[in-house]
């Protein structure tokens, strides 16, 4: 009978990640050449988590992205969200994309963020209409619902494009560099905008970057990727930091030890603005190894 009891309590719950990427190989085939993007890279994201993939041009982070978003199929390995193996394309996983265009030019505002909802049957036009609403308003963009996107700035459309991606209450919220071709001043307003969503509605976020002070200021855990073929070189919690930690002593040490991992002494990945100062060494799998454990 004791036995039995003990079977009536149940197990201590662990938290199962969202996203899981495991061993992901992704190649892209062209004039009968193999080029390899990403080579074997695993993570797991967490309800919740603001989750950015840093490392240099190239390094497959938009790949990485893409098949996230069933966009691009693994060579090998898989990507899972919600127990789900990812096959295509789906509602749960909304985009959105570095470049001003992803908005259709002859839709308004209103009609864009609207779209996915009608088009996917998640909600009728007057629910749609009242999500729309409540979602432009939240981006902070009351007054430009009847707006066509060419009359919008490259911010505001982002912020259209954030909205109707929110709207659609999606498992995983995906961007890719969505504001890389902001103006800097914008690009900071829109990243503490977002950490101001993020803070209201608790989105699961994966972030792709390769400035290292963004993945600081939008990230709680960054995934540190390897030039070309992607290779997992070290995670990094990243939760302490935000706009306001940026220029301190603490977020400058944390942006130097992460552009040690990323650029090593062979001079490998320079494409993204290697910090003056920075004079890194080489790094071994085992240096990676211990970085992640002494951040763990
Ligand atoms: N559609 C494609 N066809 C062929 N090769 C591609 C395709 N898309 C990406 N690649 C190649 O795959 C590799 C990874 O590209 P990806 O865009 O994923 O890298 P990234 O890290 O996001 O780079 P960036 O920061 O410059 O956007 C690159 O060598 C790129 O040239």
């Amino acid at each position: 009978m004791a036995a039995q009891a003990l079977h009536l309590v149940p197990p201590t719950s662990v938290a199962e990640p969202l996203l899981r990427a495991r061993n992901v190989t992704l190649e892209y085939r062209s004039e009968g050449r193999v080029l390899r993007a990403t080579d074997g890279v695993s993570f797991d994201v967490y309800r919740g988590d603001r989750f950015v993939l840093l490392g240099p041009s190239g390094c497959g982070k938009s790949s990485l992205l893409k098949a996230a978003g069933g966009f691009v199929a693994p060579a090998a390995g898989s990507i899972s969200v919600g127990g789900e193996l990812v096959r295509g394309p789906g509602p749960q996983r909304m985009a959105v994309f570095q470049e001003f265009d992803q908005l259709p030019p002859w839709k308004t505002v209103k009609q864009n963020v609207m779209f996915p909802l009608l088009a996917s049957g998640r909600a009728k036009r007057h629910e749609a209409e009242e999500r729309a609403l409540h979602w432009i308003a939240k981006v902070g963009l009351d007054g430009f619902a009847d707006a066509y996107p060419h009359t919008l700035s490259g911010g505001m459309k982002q912020r259209v494009a954030i909205a109707r991606a929110l709207a659609m209450e999606p498992e995983v919220l995906l961007m890719d560099e969505p504001f890389a071709a902001l103006d800097a001043l914008t690009r900071r307003k829109m990243q503490e905008e977002l950490g101001r969503l993020w803070e209201e509605a608790r989105f699961t976020l994966l972030f792709v970057t390769h400035s290292i002070e963004e993945a600081l200021v939008v990230g709680n855990r960054i995934l540190l990727l390897s030039p070309h073929p992607g290779r997992v070189r070290a995670e990094i919690n990243s939760h302490q930091f935000d706009l306001h930690s940026a220029g301190g002593a603490e977020f400058q040490a944390a942006s130097q030890r992460i552009h040690h991992l990323l650029f090593g002494a062979d001079g490998a990945a320079h494409e993204a603005a290697p910090h003056p100062a920075a004079q890194g060494t080489a790094l071994t799998p085992a240096a990676a190894d211990a970085e992640t454990a002494r951040q763990a």
